[in-house]
């Protein structure tokens, strides 16, 4: 019988139930990371996040073909996967090579190619258009890029959780043509996160960062299921809060938001705000920069002069998030408070998350914020997801796709 799988109540095989010894297997990972300006890696946490599972399966012998993505279409992290093999051919005591193709007879080649104990890192899988598309399982297992490299697989392991909650071909396609399993990243996200209600309160969720439609997606649901007693906002989802409520944070703002595909998400943010005004939190100042310096503006100043975009939560803010947060039961964050990678901007998100640790059960999840906790040298969490997205959508309760998909 596969090993159960806490909190989902589903059961799904993990790498205890797998024969490796000589199988050739495709596993799912999520090193999907940021990235300097000349495309190294500027972060290698959620590479080493994936080791154990990927020393485990190399030690029992396993020929493993690694599939995973890098940054979006258009995004400037959109990359290829060639400098994340190195990272771990150094990570791992195993040798691991890069192919620059994900499907093609040159990738299946190299699939068939590796002996025992060996790993091939495939090129991005989002560098094939159907990728970054959202399929049904079914559907998805008849994709150019699982029908290919199906054949040469005898089994798939997914332990992309921070990307489970897309349901995307190489997330959801191979379960159904192959036998599935669970890598232990994904076991233990499972497990930990697998019971919110049983998390103390009050309980809070910070949704910062940029990922606006994710993030206003969960706010409506832990709202609607009673499962926050605050959502405190911030970054750029702050920003469309702050549209939706009828504050004028200036064009700078505006672009920013329209560039990114956000704007049409202002209604949704107004929708939840009118039925949980009493709950959402908006930020009550922003900073900007002004003169090459870090310039405070409140909510009653705005807008702020043309080109001054916010780019952080101001110390208003702060203040009112941080006696919300010292007096939580549980913290869930994900995204930062503001651009937290210029020293300028980082105030908003290292106040926050230092007091994000204080709360009695403390969960942060996603890779800019994990990469914040450490430029801020923050512990004490007690649990700090590789998923950001995915972690809040696990603790709203809502199915992840790619989970479902291992538990036919
Ligand atoms: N006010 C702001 N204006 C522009 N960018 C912002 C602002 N606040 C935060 N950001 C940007 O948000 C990005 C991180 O957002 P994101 O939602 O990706 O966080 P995350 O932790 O990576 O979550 P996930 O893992 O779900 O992607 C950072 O690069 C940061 O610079
Ligand atoms: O960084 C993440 O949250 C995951 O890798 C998912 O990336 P995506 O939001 O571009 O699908």
């Amino acid at each position: 019988m596969p090993s159960g799988v806490g909190g989902t109540g589903m059961p799904i095989q993990t790498l205890d139930d797998l024969a490796v010894q000589g199988t050739t297997l495709g596993v799912r990972i999520d090193i999907n990371s940021p990235l300097t300006e000349s495309g190294d890696l500027a972060d290698d946490a959620r590479l080493r996040a994936h080791v154990d599972t990927l020393s485990e399966l190399l030690e029992r012998g396993g020929k493993v073909a690694i599939l995973a993505h890098q940054g979006r279409p258009g995004s400037d992290d959109f990359a290829s996967l060639s400098p994340h093999a190195e990272r771990l051919d150094e990570l791992l005591s195993y040798p691991v090579s890069h192919c620059d193709a994900t499907f093609s007879g040159d990738a299946r080649m190299a699939v068939e190619n590796l002996r025992e104990s060996e790993a091939v890192v495939l090129e991005n899988t989002r560098f094939y258009s159907e990728e970054y598309m959202e399929f049904p399982a079914e559907e998805a297992a008849e994709t150019h890029l699982v029908d290919r490299l199906v054949p040469e697989l005898d089994a798939y392991v997914n332990d992309a959780f921070a990307a489970a909650h897309r349901s995307q071909p190489s997330l959801v396609g191979f379960p159904t043509r192959l036998p599935g399993y669970v890598g232990r990243v994904m076991e233990n996200e499972l497990d930990v996160l697998g019971d919110i209600d049983a998390t103390p309160r009050p309980r809070v969720y910070v949704v910062g960062g940029a990922k606006v439609s994710d993030s206003i997606a969960v706010a409506k649901n832990v709202l609607e299921r009673d499962l926050a007693d605050h959502v405190l906002t911030a970054g750029v989802v702050g920003n469309v809060f702050l549209f939706a409520d009828g504050a004028d944070l200036g064009d700078a703002s505006a672009d920013f938001i329209h560039d990114q595909g956000y704007w049409d998400y202002i209604d949704d943010a107004a929708d939840l705000l009118e039925a949980y005004s009493d709950k959402i939190h908006l930020p009550k100042d922003a900073a900007v920069e002004r003169d090459g310096e870090r310039a405070e503006i409140t909510r009653g100043d705005f807008p702020p002069k043309e080109d001054e975009g916010a780019m952080d939560i101001g110390d208003a803010t702060i203040t009112a998030y941080s006696k919300i947060l010292r007096n939580a039961g549980t913290v869930i964050l994900n995204g930062p408070a503001g651009v937290f990678e210029d020293d300028t901007f980082a105030d908003g998100t290292r106040e926050l998350y230092t007091e994000a640790v204080n709360a009695e059960y403390s969960i942060v999840g996603g890779g800019d914020t994990a990469a914040a906790i450490r430029k801020f040298g923050l512990s004490g969490f007690d649990h700090v997801s590789t998923g950001g997205g995915a972690c809040l959508r696990m603790l709203t309760g809502d199915p992840l796709p790619a989970v479902e998909a291992l538990s036919r």
